[in-house]
């Protein structure tokens, strides 16, 4: 399951590793979107989640069971931080998620002053998760940096 604040790019990172197209104007997630999300011989099982805060509440339903949580943040955007450490934290401490991994992806580091992954384990607590996998990755949907070793990660993850 994918979530994070609106805009941080969780729709494009389906579409790039879905079929590798980058476009400018996605629109914003309207609840929810589930595509399946063949690389290799791996068949990826993706919920796309808006980001949008009224949409928050199906975050936590479609992390249910899941075999991975990604919590997308846009690394360029320092003033969300809170916001996004806020509702990671809300959302981790739902009792059915407790132990399920957790993948956080600082995307858009094409942009400059971008924060570094040390930056955003600092922001967003992370090193305080003590329940769960924890991995942090600085990656650009739009420059496709990154995004192998997020896929390696992933497919560790897959069974
Ligand atoms: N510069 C840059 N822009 C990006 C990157 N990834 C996404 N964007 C842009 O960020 C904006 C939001 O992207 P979306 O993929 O719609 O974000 P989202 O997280 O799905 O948003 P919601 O569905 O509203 O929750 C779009 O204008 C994208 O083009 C990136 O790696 N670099
Ligand atoms: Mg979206």
């Amino acid at each position: 399951s994918i979530v994070g604040l609106q805009a941080s790019g969780k729709t494009s990172f389906c579409n790039v590793i879905g079929n590798g197209q980058w476009s400018e104007d996605v629109v914003p997630t309207v609840a929810f979107s589930y595509r399946q999300i063949r690389r290799g011989n791996i068949k990826f099982k993706v919920w796309d989640v808006a980001g949008q805060s009224k949409y928050r509440t199906l975050w936590e339903r479609y992390c249910q069971g899941v075999n991975a949580i990604v919590f997308v943040v846009d690394s360029s955007a320092r003033d969300k931080f809170e916001a996004a450490q806020f509702a990671l934290q809300s959302l981790l401490s739902q009792p059915p998620l407790a132990g399920v991994p957790l993948l956080v992806l600082g995307n858009k580091n094409d942009l400059d002053g971008h924060a570094s992954v040390e930056e955003l384990i600092r922001a967003l607590h992370l090193d305080k998760i003590q329940d769960r996998p924890v991995s942090c990755y600085s990656c650009s949907v739009k420059e496709q940096d990154n995004l192998d070793i997020i896929l390696q990660w992933l497919s560790e993850r897959a069974h």
